[in-house]
Formats: C-alpha cells, structure tokens, sequence
C-alpha cells in the first residue's frame, strides 16, 4: 500500500509518497515534524534519511563546513558528512537542525553589516551586470527606491540591491537582520524587509518567542555562549563571514537551539589577515561585522528579559 503525506516545505505544501509497513510497531515511535525551509533559494534542499538534509553543493561552503567539524564551533553547526550525488545533482549532506524537535517554531536572521563579499564589489565594478529581477524585487517594496537611470534601466546591479536591502532593514543599523520566522501554527511570516527599528525588533522577537521569558532567557544564554566561542574560534578568525544567519529553534517542550548556518559566502582571508568583526567596515579590510551584530542581539534579549 501506498501512503500519501502533506509535507510542509517552506510556503509550499507538497504531496509526498513513501511505503509504509502495515504491521502496527511494537514500541510507539516519535513522529518526526516535516521538514520546514523558512527563507532561502527554493529548490536547494532535500530531506534525507536518518535526520539529514541534503543542501545543493557549493564548494565554498563545503571547505567551510568541513573545517568546521574541526574548530570550537563545531557545536554550533549541523554536523557535516560529505557530498552525496542524486539525480546528476551534488549535495552536502548536514544534520537537520529541526531533527529532534516537535513542531518546531524557526526564525532565521542574517548575521553581519554586510551582505556582499568585497570580490562581489570588485566584479560589479569591473564588469557590472544590472539585474532586472532585482529591480522589480526592489519597486515591489519602494516604487521610488530606484534611481532614475536605474529606472530607465529597468535594472540594478546586486550590490547595489544588497546595499539597499542593508538599510531598509536593522542589518546597516544593528548589524543584523530577521529574515523569516515560523510559528508553531505553521504560519510563516518573511515579510520583515522593513525591519528597521530596535522597538520593531523587540516587538518581533517577543512575538516569536509568544512572550515566554524562559525560551527567551535559553536563547539569551545560548547567544552569549556562542560568542564566547566565536571569539575563541580560529575558523572565525581568519573567515569573511558574509551572508550567513543563525538559525533560533524552540518548541514547546521547553528545548531551544540556535545553530549558525548558510557558509555559502564565507571565505577565507589571506594569511596574516585576521577580523575582530566589530570594527566598522571599510572596503579592503574585509570586516563583516558579525560579533557587533551579535552584540546588539544579546542586548536586545537582556532589555527584554525584565519585561517579560
Ligand atoms: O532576500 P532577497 O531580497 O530576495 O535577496 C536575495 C538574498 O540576499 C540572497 O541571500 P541568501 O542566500 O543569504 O538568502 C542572495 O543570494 P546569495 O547568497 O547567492 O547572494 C540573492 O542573490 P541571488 O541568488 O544572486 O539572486 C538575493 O536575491
Ligand atoms: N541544517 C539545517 N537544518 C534545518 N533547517 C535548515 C538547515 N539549513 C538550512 N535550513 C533551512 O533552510 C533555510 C535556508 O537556508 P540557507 O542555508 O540560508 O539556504 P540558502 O543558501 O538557499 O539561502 C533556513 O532559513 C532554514 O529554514
């Protein structure tokens, strides 16, 4: 017999077919809650078995990933077991970080001042490409953000688009940016391009924590853990850390987690070169911003906290 299941992907419901075993199971098993992609490239993920996701391949994020598995951080990454190929297509194969939770509530933010690699500044520059897809991404938001040769262009190059991006919302302002959240109703709100302000972010965090003091001081201490780490890490030392975010995940059994994910534009710097990333950024230093971001963050969390 066949069993067809709805599984949740994103914003897209999808059918699903598997073969099920008829005979009833001795011992109870956990349901795992489907797998939910919350912001990010359609189509880049497939579910494995065994708790894993498979993320098309990207060699830099590999490299990444790998190292990774060796550094202080390897705790606040999902773990990372190589490339698999399916349907001609390479994949890295990571843990699903929602794995073990039930009906898992997610939000993802992008980390950092900066969203575009200095080598991406570089090539737009030498040979600059205007994008009409992000021109209309951008007029869906603001009719009068373009310039008028960009409207005459029909066309914005994508650092130009990014740039943008980074003032609309927090991530010029507070060096970082909610990019998605999904609620454990399974409502998923990416509508946050104009996040800006600190009192619109603190309304927003407060929303997805549903007010709940204890999830919010778990996340607090997991974020001042992890910048512990990232201060102690060689990896971040000597990595851009550009465009990657960190995924927040409770339930309501009370569990929280908060993993960094995305190294699809983390590179590494030339030796001797190192980053505090705090110190502003200006082009040629390669500063990225992330621990300042991750300090505006904690203290976000420790205002909130007495008010809960
Ligand atoms: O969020 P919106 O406004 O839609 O803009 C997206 C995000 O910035 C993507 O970053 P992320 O993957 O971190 O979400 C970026 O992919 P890159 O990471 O490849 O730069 C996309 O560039 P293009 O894929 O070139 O369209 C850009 O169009
Ligand atoms: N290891 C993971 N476990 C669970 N969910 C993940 C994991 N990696 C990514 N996701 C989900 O996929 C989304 C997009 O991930 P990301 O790596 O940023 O993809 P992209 O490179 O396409 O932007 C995240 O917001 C999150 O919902």
């Amino acid at each position: 017999m066949r069993f067809h299941s709805i599984v949740y992907q994103g914003c897209v419901w999808k059918k699903n077919r598997s073969m099920v075993n008829l005979s009833p199971p001795a011992v109870p098993v956990k349901k795992r809650s489907p797998w939910v992609q919350v912001v990010g490239h359609a189509g880049n993920f497939q579910t494995g078995r065994d708790g894993k996701l498979l993320k098309k391949y990207c060699e830099c994020e590999q490299q990444c990933l790998q190292k990774l598995m060796n550094d202080k951080l390897r705790p606040y990454v999902p773990g990372y077991y190589g490339v698999t190929q399916k349907d001609e297509q390479d994949y890295n194969v990571m843990d699903d970080l929602l794995a073990d939770f039930d009906s898992p509530c997610i939000m993802d933010c992008k980390m950092g001042s900066r969203t575009y690699l200095e080598e991406e500044l570089k090539k737009a520059r030498e040979h600059p490409q205007p994008r009409k897809d992000m021109y209309d991404k951008m007029v869906a938001v603001d009719p009068e953000a373009p310039t008028a040769e960009e409207q005459a262009q029909q066309a914005v190059l994508k650092t130009r688009y990014m740039q943008w991006r980074e003032t609309l919302s927090s991530t010029a302002t507070l060096g970082f940016r909610i990019e998605g959240i999904k609620k454990v109703d399974g409502s998923c709100n990416t509508n946050f391009k104009k996040t800006r302000g600190k009192d619109e972010v603190m309304r927003v965090l407060e929303d997805f924590v549903d007010s709940d003091a204890i999830i919010l001081r778990s996340y607090h201490q997991r974020l001042k853990e992890l910048r512990l780490v990232l201060e102690k890490s060689d990896f971040f030392k000597t990595h851009e850390v550009v465009g990657s975010s960190l995924l927040f995940v409770h339930d309501r059994s009370g569990k929280v987690g908060v993993w960094m994910i995305d190294f699809g534009k983390t590179v590494p710097l030339p030796s001797p070169l190192i980053l505090d990333h705090r110190s502003p950024w200006v082009e040629g230093n390669r500063e990225d911003g992330y621990l300042w971001g991750l300090d505006n963050f904690i203290d976000i969390l420790t205002s909130m906290l007495p008010m809960l």
